[in-house]
Order: C-alpha cells, then sequence, then structure tokens
C-alpha cells in the first residue's frame, strides 16, 4: 500500500510534483489545501481571514487525519501542516514522509510571483519577502527534517523537469 505525505516550504513544489507523481503512478492524489478549501467551500484565504491562523491549523489537523485514511495515495501537505501539534510523528506513522528541499533563492523567485493566493506571504515587498523566507524555514527546519526522505526539487520549471523529478522521486522511494 502506498501512503506518501509530501512536505516542504511554500513554493517548493508539493501540489506540482504531487499530481505528477500520482499520475505516472496512477493512484489518486489529494492536496491537502485543494481538500480543506472543497470541505469548506471556502478559498484557504478566506479561512485564514475569517477564523485566524490557530483556528485553521486546528482545522488543518482534523482534515490531516480525514485524508490519511486513504490508502494507495499521493498527498501534498500545506507548507505548515508539519510545524504544528504531533502532525510530523502522525505522518511518520501513517505512511512515507518526503522533505522537498528547496533553497531560499529559487522559493523566491517562485513565490514572488504568487503571493496573493498565499495569505501569509501577502503585502510583502520583495527584501521583505526574501528575509521571511530565510526565517521561516530556519523555524521551520526541525519539523521538515523529521520527514524520512529530503528530495532536491528545486528543478520543476519546465514540464521535462518536473518528468524528470518524478523519475527520481521514484527511485529514491524504491517505487
Ligand atoms: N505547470 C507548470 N509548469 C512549470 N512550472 C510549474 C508548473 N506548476 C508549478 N510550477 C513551478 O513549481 C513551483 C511550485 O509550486 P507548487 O507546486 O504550488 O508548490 P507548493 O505546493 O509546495 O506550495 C511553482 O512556483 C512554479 O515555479
Ligand atoms: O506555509 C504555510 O503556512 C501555508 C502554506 C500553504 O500551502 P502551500 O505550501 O501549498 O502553498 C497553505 O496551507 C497556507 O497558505 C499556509
Ligand atoms: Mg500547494
Amino acid at each position: 500500500m502506498i501512503r506518501i505525505f509530501l512536505t516542504g516550504y511554500m513554493g517548493a513544489g508539493k501540489t506540482t510534483l504531487g499530481k505528477a507523481f500520482a499520475r505516472e503512478l496512477n493512484i489518486p492524489f489529494i492536496d491537502l489545501d485543494w481538500y480543506i478549501e472543497e470541505r469548506f467551500h471556502k478559498s484557504i484565504r478566506e479561512l485564514f481571514i475569517e477564523r485566524g491562523e490557530a483556528s485553521f491549523r486546528e482545522l488543518e489537523r482534523t482534515m490531516l487525519h480525514e485524508v490519511a485514511e486513504f490508502e494507495n495515495v499521493i498527498i501534498s501537505t500545506g507548507g505548515g501542516t508539519p510545524c504544528f501539534f504531533d502532525n510530523m510523528e502522525y505522518m511518520n506513522d501513517n505512511g512515507q514522509t518526503v522533505f522537498l528541499d528547496v533553497h531560499p533563492d529559487v522559493l523566491f523567485r517562485r513565490l514572488r510571483v504568487a503571493t496573493q493566493q498565499r495569505p501569509i506571504l501577502q503585502g510583502k515587498t520583495d527584501e521583505e519577502l526574501r528575509a521571511f523566507i530565510i526565517e521561516a524555514l530556519e523555524k521551520r527546519a526541525p519539523h521538515y527534517g523529521k520527514a524520512r526522505y529530503r528530495f532536491d526539487a528545486g528543478q520543476l520549471e519546465s514540464r521535462r523537469q518536473i518528468a524528470d523529478s518524478v523519475q527520481q522521486l521514484r527511485s529514491l522511494l524504491g517505487i
């Protein structure tokens, strides 16, 4: 039975790689953010605004437990998922966990064009965004570091690169 949790910072490629990986293995793909959005009929941004982050994290934890019941599935988590409660231990106990490790410069390049959808990044200047990413990665590193596997997802900028990364991920996990 395959149950893989992809973790890593915003822009690391959890959604992109998760989707392509699931297609390659011909098994369902679940993006935890999308799952939450469908379940609550609201965007992550709206949920953050309406409930505040603390309440969003409670909800995210409950939804993580719900999706972890599925079998033969690739699950992309949100960037913050591993960093709250015992979520990382929970994922390690219930599946294989991969940390998508990407250099802060690459994350900055990817995220500066996508701050609108990500409530935590909204309204930041380039310099603020760069500093924010570096600081957040330092804080989150101990959590991401608990994943069983580490994968360099720095090259996802073309379909070719995504396809190559899928093959590398496959051999890393031995599937
Ligand atoms: N269809 C695509 N073609 C090329 N590059 C893409 C495509 N989709 C995503 N990417 C790249 O992958 C990056 C990671 O995005 P995403 O998968 O949403 O990360 P995460 O889910 O970890 O926040 C994007 O910012 C972009 O650089
Ligand atoms: O890093 C974070 O705290 C968050 C990452 C987002 O997911 P992505 O990493 O898929 O963008 C989303 O869950 C929410 O905006 C919070
Ligand atoms: Mg995502």
